[in-house]
C-alpha cells in the first residue's frame, strides 16, 4: 500500500517534495524534527469518507454525516480545513473544543466525547451549544442533568453504548470489548438503563446512541457486526418505549497503511457494506431511518503527515543470530511519535534530502532519548552510506504524533507545519527554550 502523501515526489536531483516544496527547504526554514501536512492530502480523505459514505446511504435514501475525530490532529487551522469540507468535529477534551470554536466550528457542528467529563467542560459545552454530548456513564447522566436544569436548558445526548465486539490494532487502541473503561454495555443491560434514564429527563434531550469498537481497525465485518448491534438495540428501546432515537453514531477506526506491506481500510467498500447492514436493521425494525454519522480521525489526518528528521549518529551492531544492523540515531525520538513505543506500531522511513546508490541494509532508526525503547522504526532497509546530516522521512504520522507528543528529556515539541500548493505555513508552533524556562517555576 502506498504511505505517502498524494503529493510527495522525488524532485529531479533526488530530495523529497510534498505540497509543492522542497523537504530540504522546510528543514531549514522550519527545522527538524518537523512534522508535515500535506493539506490537499488531508482534505482529499476528507471529502473521500464525506462522498463514499453519503453516495452509500444515499442508495437508500438515508444520510450519513462524517465528524473528523480531532484528537488524531488538530489546530484551528486544521478545524477550518475540515469544515471547508463539509465535515464536523469531534472533540474529546475542553481544549479540543476550545481549538475546534478557534477554528470557526459552531457548537451544533461539534460533538464532545470524554469518559470523565470535568463539570467545566460540561458547563462550556452547554454555554457554546455543542450539538452532541456523548454520555458515558451513569454518573455523567445525573451531573449532566443537573448541569441542564441549572443552566435552564436541555442537553442533547448520546449515549455511548459498549456492543463487545473486538476489533482494533493493539489492545490499547480496542475500545468496545466488556472489560475497559469506555461505554455502557449492550450485554448487561446497563445501555437501556442509561437510555430510559436520559428519556425520562426533562434537561436532556435523548438523540441517540453512539459506539467506537477501536482504532486501525482493518475488518470489515466488525464495523458490521457492531451496527447491526447498534440497530437492534436502538429497535429494542424503540418497541419498548415507541421512542425511535433519531440518531445512531458508529464511531471512527478505519485502519490506514504505515509500511508498505501493510493493509489500509477500503473507505469505500467499508461504506456501502455498513450502509447495507444499517439498511437491514432498519427493515428488520420495520420502523423510519436514524441519521447515521461516522467519526474517522487517523484516516484523515495519518496519512497526510510525514516527520522529517536530521541523522545523527550511525552505528553498526552486530546481531547476536549473526549479521548486523546499522542503527540510525536522528534529532527526535519517543518524544515525538510515541506509537511504536506505546503499541508496537511499525513504520518505514526513507532519506528524503537525497538518493543514494549505496546498497540497502537492515536497519533500525532511533531517537535521541535514554531509553533502549526509543524506536521510531523498527526494521526498515536504509541505504549503507546514510550519514550524519542526511534528512530522514517517516511517513503516516499525522494522526496520533504530534497530539501525543512529550517534552520528555526537555526536548521542544516539532512544529507542525503545513504545506499546500508550492507554500508552506506553521499550523503550531516549535516549543522554544524559553518556553523550557518559562513552563519552569524559579
Ligand atoms: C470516540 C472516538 N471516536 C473516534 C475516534 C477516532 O478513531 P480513529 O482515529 O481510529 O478513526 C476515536 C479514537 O479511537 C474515539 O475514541
Ligand atoms: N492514540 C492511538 C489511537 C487511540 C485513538 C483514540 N481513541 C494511536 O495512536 O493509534
Amino acid at each position: 500500500m502506498p504511505v505517502w502523501s498524494a503529493t510527495v515526489v522525488r524532485t529531479d536531483d533526488g530530495a523529497l517534495g510534498v505540497g509543492g516544496c522542497d523537504v530540504r527547504a522546510l528543514a531549514a526554514e522550519y527545522g527538524t524534527p518537523v512534522y508535515v501536512v500535506d493539506e490537499a492530502d488531508f482534505r482529499a480523505r476528507a471529502a473521500g469518507f464525506r462522498d463514499h459514505f453519503a453516495a452509500a446511504f444515499g442508495r437508500h435514501g438515508a444520510h450519513c454525516d462524517v465528524f473528523y475525530a480531532s484528537k488524531a490532529l488538530l489546530s484551528s487551522q486544521i478545524a477550518g480545513w475540515v469544515l471547508d469540507e463539509g465535515l464536523g468535529i469531534d472533540v474529546a477534551s475542553g481544549g479540543e473544543l476550545e481549538l475546534a470554536l478557534r477554528g470557526g466550528a459552531p457548537g451544533a457542528r461539534i460533538t464532545l466525547h470524554g469518559n470523565n467529563k470535568s463539570d467545566a467542560e460540561l458547563i462550556r459545552a452547554l454555554e457554546v451549544g455543542v450539538g452532541r454530548i456523548v454520555v458515558d456513564s451513569m454518573t455523567e447522566i445525573g451531573v449532566l442533568d443537573a448541569l441542564a436544569a441549572a443552566a435552564g436548558v436541555v442537553a442533547p445526548v448520546l449515549i455511548r453504548v459498549t456492543t463487545g465486539v473486538h476489533a482494533g490494532g493493539h489492545e490499547y487502541i480496542a475500545t468496545s470489548h466488556e472489560d475497559q473503561k469506555f461505554g455502557l454495555s449492550l450485554a448487561t443491560g446497563a445501555a437501556l438503563d442509561a437510555l430510559r434514564a436520559v428519556h425520562a429527563s426533562p434537561h436532556l434531550e435523548l438523540l441517540g446512541i453512539h459506539t467506537h469498537i477501536g482504532s486501525q481497525i482493518l475488518s470489515i465485518g466488525a464495523f458490521k457486526d457492531s451496527a447491526e448491534r447498534m440497530l437492534r438495540l436502538r429497535a429494542d428501546f424503540a418497541a419498548e418505549t415507541g421512542f425511535e432515537m433519531p440518531e445512531v453514531d458508529l464511531g471512527g477506526g478505519y485502519a490506514i497503511a504505515y509500511t508498505p506491506e501493510s493493509e489500509s481500510m477500503d473507505v469505500e467498500k467499508a461504506s456501502l457494506e455498513i450502509a447495507d447492514v444499517v439498511a437491514q436493521g432498519v427493515d428488520a425494525a420495520g420502523g423510519g431511518w436514524p441519521h447515521i454519522s461516522i467519526e474517522p480521525g487517523r484516516g484523515i489526518a495519518g496519512p497526510a503527515g510525514m516527520t522529517l528528521y536530521t541523522v545523527g549518529v550511525t552505528k553498526n551492531v552486530s546481531l547476536e543470530e549473526g549479521g548486523q544492523r546499522q542503527y540510525v540515531a536522528v534529532d527526535g525520538g519517543m518524544s515525538d511519535n510515541m506509537r511504536t513505543i506505546t503499541y508496537g506500531a511499525e513504520y518505514t522511513a526513507a532519506i528524503a534530502s537525497r538518493v543514494s546508490s549505496a546498497p540497502p541494509v537492515l536497519s533500525r532508526v532511533v531517537g535521541k532519548h535514554c531509553e533502549s525503547g526509543d524506536i521510531l522504526v523498527r526494521d526498515v532497509q536504509l541505504p549503507s552510506d546514510i550519514a550524519r546530516g542526511d534528512l530522514l522521512a517517516v511517513p503516516a504520522t499525522g494522526a496520533y504524533g504530534r497530539v501525543m507528543a512529550s517534552n520528555y528529556n526537555s526536548v521542544l515539541r516539532p512544529a507542525v507545519v503545513g504545506v499546500r500548493d508550492g507554500k508552506s505555513r506553521v499550523l503550531i508552533r516549535r516549543d522554544t527554550l524559553a518556553d523550557l524556562l518559562d513552563w519552569d517555576v524559579l
